[in-house]
């Protein structure tokens, strides 16, 4: 039996696909060998010896550690392009709730309701209070064009928007998806100067850390209005509340609130609702399960965030997993084992991301546990499974 211990609700369409038979899955299981977690956070978990792998449903992995994850030769999956459509259509309410001001607007009609106004009454002399530009033949600046920017950038010219995207490391398959009449930028100055709306689809790391600062902020056309459903910490947000102040941001609209942005009447802020869609949130479980199952049961790694991709059809009878530092000669030290035993490979697989790397070996034979353990003992080894079919 695998244990798998859920960090937050995760959807039973993903859930039910773990056959009982085969998994206890659960938010008390204990010494779990996969993690199954969305946006709880595993900063500070420290790993239980049988911890294999974790799988984020979702896409934003700032709650894990990835790196001390590689180091222990944990596998950290997540699911790209699950929940885009669910942030596309956020943003696009985003875009058109900061322009019209729909929460003041609506929390006006109710505020004339419970002081005992008629409100039939009133609305028409306060409506005044709520005008604001459409969208259509405004410019649309979008910062990151992968799984969710890209289909934002689609949808607003659909909307008759004139879209402007950077992404320095934009990949092929992403641009050929991009309609053709989105301006990519390669300096994003270009987008800061032109768009009344900006809004960004990157992942919060180190290096995007306050990206939107009070430079890039000066460098924005005035009156710009600043959409967030990607992290709080992409944007230092005292820059943000002097620019709400000054005008200079015309309204900033956050999935990420605190008690300090709250203060500004120009933040219109959601409790991280960008991926909170019943279809979002099967997608985000379905692909989050599968890859963990593929993992546990075949040594497949798929949609990893730290270590290498690897897939191989099951061929032999048994199959090792061996998770090392990238350092020449690995592959020799551990086929050697094998030759050693007389055992035959049947298919092999090796490949490295960055510190660390991966080999999958499947044998003709069964191969003795002292062979498994010398491998195990092998320097630079970080992590050794046998897998049997
Ligand atoms: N609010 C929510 O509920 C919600 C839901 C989903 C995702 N998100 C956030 O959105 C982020 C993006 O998700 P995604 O699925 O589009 O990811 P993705 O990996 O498909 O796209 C990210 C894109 O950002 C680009 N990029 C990286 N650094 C950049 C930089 N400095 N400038 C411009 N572009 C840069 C990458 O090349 C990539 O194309 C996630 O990391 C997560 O934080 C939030
Ligand atoms: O990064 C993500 O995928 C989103 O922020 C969604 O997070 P959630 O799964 O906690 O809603």
């Amino acid at each position: 039996m695998y244990r798998i211990q859920t960090m937050n609700k995760i959807s039973p369409v993903g859930l039910n696909r773990f056959p009982s038979e085969l998994y206890e899955v659960g938010d008390a299981v204990q010494d779990p060998q996969g993690i199954l977690v969305r946006s709880a956070k595993l900063l500070d978990l420290e790993f239980n010896p049988s911890l294999l792998a974790i799988a984020r449903a979702g896409v934003g992995v700032n709650n894990i550690p990835l790196d001390r994850c590689a180091a222990a030769g944990i596998p950290v999956f997540s699911t790209p392009g699950a929940n885009a459509n669910a942030v596309k259509e956020l943003v696009i309410c985003a875009m058109l709730m900061g322009s019209r001001d729909i929460p003041g607007a609506i929390r006006w009609v109710r505020e004339q309701a419970a002081s005992g106004v008629d409100v039939s009454t009133v609305v028409e002399k306060g409506k005044s209070a709520f005008i604001g530009p459409e969208l259509y033949k405004k410019t649309l600046g979008i910062i990151g064009l992968g799984a969710i920017g890209s289909i934002v950038a689609n949808t607003a010219i659909s909307l008759g928007m004139d879209v402007y995207g950077y992404d320095p490391f934009l990949s092929v398959d992403t641009a050929l998806r991009l309609d053709r009449h989105v301006h990519v930028v390669k300096d994003i100055n270009d987008l800061y100067k032109r768009s009344d709306y900006i809004t960004m689809h990157i992942h919060y790391t180190e290096k995007t850390a306050h990206m939107i600062d009070a430079d890039a902020i000066a460098a924005m056309k005035r009156g710009v209005r600043v959409i967030n459903l990607a992290r709080g910490e992409i944007v230092d947000d005292e820059a943000m509340l002097t620019a709400l102040d000054t005008g200079m941001v015309a309204a900033y609209i956050t999935d990420f609130p605190n008690n300090r942005l709250l203060t500004a009447p120009h933040v219109i802020a959601m409790p991280h609702l960008g991926a909170s869609t019943p279809e979002s949130e099967q997608n985000c479980a379905a692909m989050a399960v599968d890859t963990l199952r593929d993992y546990l049961e075949s040594g497949n790694i798929r949609s990893s965030v730290n270590l290498p991709e690897m897939t191989m059809d099951r061929s032999g009878v048994q199959r090792l997993c061996v998770l090392h530092k990238n350092v020449p000669g690995m592959l020799a030290n551990i086929t050697s084992l094998f030759g050693r035993d007389g055992v035959n490979v049947e298919n092999l697989s090796n490949k490295s991301r960055g510190d660390y790397a991966y080999t999958m070996v499947d044998l003709g034979s069964k191969v003795g546990d002292n062979v498994i353990e010398d491998v195990r003992r092998t320097a630079n080894v970080i992590r050794v499974r046998s897998l049997e079919w």
